[in-house]
């Protein structure tokens, strides 16, 4: 497939002499949701930023749809959607003229049918003559959305789409997103919510202090990074593990009641069948045993760490 934002090389260093971005290569592929995945002051907003020509890079190249953002600025900005952090809306517009406004910006004609198509699809026609004022903040939201929407942009980039959110308003976001997926727009969106990551995206990019440390397809990384969780109920309580079992890295969990196994799913053999006979030899007695996948935020934390030190 093709791709279509090229960022090769992206260093940005701010007046103050922080570099905030150091030798960033990352290639979107049409279609595609990315979650740019970081902890604060990782260089998200920045980079974010520099696509959509709010900053200035100090060395790199970045191009969107093929045009060149600096060179041919217009075109390549024009394939472009942000949704920023903050909501910034004129208080006494009507939702109907935020959406036609915003298109005019980009010097599109005007097409009523396409805005209405944005708006149904975020569930903001309803709203459509309401002011911004009368709106909630998920609807001021979405009203972002429509906004960056409005001048068909293939690409769209939502900078922390939930940020400050309740539960309920982040699964409304995520679908959402999900209803943009199905249209075809290709979809980075930056957070520092893991969970939001694993819920949306199809690859995942891990950036911190400025450097991208992987990208790679989630359902792979998950697999490729992801060790298993063996927990064994037992029928009785334990006060503590045989000597010999400390050795395996077993934690006994629960009060005693059950006991934690963590092993690789890469390796030749996980080491569950010696364990369980080895348990019964002991006289334990299993009532129950469950596996459990590591999830991204172990993986995560995994790598930042591992990073700083
Ligand atoms: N205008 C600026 N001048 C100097 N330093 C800046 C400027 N903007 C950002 N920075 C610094 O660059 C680093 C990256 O900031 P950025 O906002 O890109 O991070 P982020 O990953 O988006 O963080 P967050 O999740 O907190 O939004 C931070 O250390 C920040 O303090």
């Amino acid at each position: 497939m093709a791709s279509i934002l090229e960022i090769k090389g992206l260093e940005k260093r701010y007046a103050s002499g922080h570099v905030a971005l150091h030798g960033v290569d990352l290639s979107i592929e049409e279609g595609e949701i990315l979650a740019l995945l970081g902890p604060n002051g990782a260089g998200k907003t920045t980079l974010i930023s520099i696509v959509c020509g709010l900053v200035m890079p100090s060395a790199g190249q970045v191009s969107v749809g093929g045009f060149d953002i600096r060179r041919e600025y217009r075109r390549a900005r024009a394939l472009i959607g942000l949704v920023p952090q903050e909501i910034a809306l004129e208080p006494f517009e009507t939702v109907w003229n935020v959406v036609r406004f915003s298109r005019g910006l980009f010097g599109k004609g005007r097409d009523d049918a396409h805005l209405e198509d944005v708006l149904r699809s975020l569930s903001l026609w309803d709203k459509r003559d309401a002011q911004v004022r009368e709106l909630s903040g998920g609807m001021k939201r979405r009203v972002l959305i429509a906004k960056a929407l409005a001048h068909e942009p293939r690409i769209l980039f939502l900078d922390e789409p939930t940020a400050g959110v309740d539960v309920e308003l982040r699964r409304s976001m995520w679908e959402v997103v999900e209803g943009l997926r199905a249209r075809g727009v290709t979809i980075i969106l930056t957070t520092h919510y893991i969970e939001e990551a694993e819920e949306i995206a199809d690859r995942i990019a891990v950036i911190a202090k400025g450097e991208i440390l992987l990208v790679e397809d989630k359902a792979r990384l998950m697999d490729r990074m992801g060790q298993k969780e063996l927990r064994i109920e037992l029928h009785e309580p334990i006060t503590a593990l045989p000597a010999r079992f400390a050795e395996k890295g077993l934690e006994l969990i629960d009060e005693g009641r059950a006991i934690l196994f963590r092993y690789d799913t890469r390796g030749p053999r996980t080491g569950i069948a010696s364990l369980l006979t080895d348990l019964a030899a002991e006289g334990i007695v299993l009532r129950d045993i469950a596996t459990r996948q590591s999830s991204l935020e172990e993986i995560f934390v995994g790598l930042v760490t591992e990073e700083q030190t």
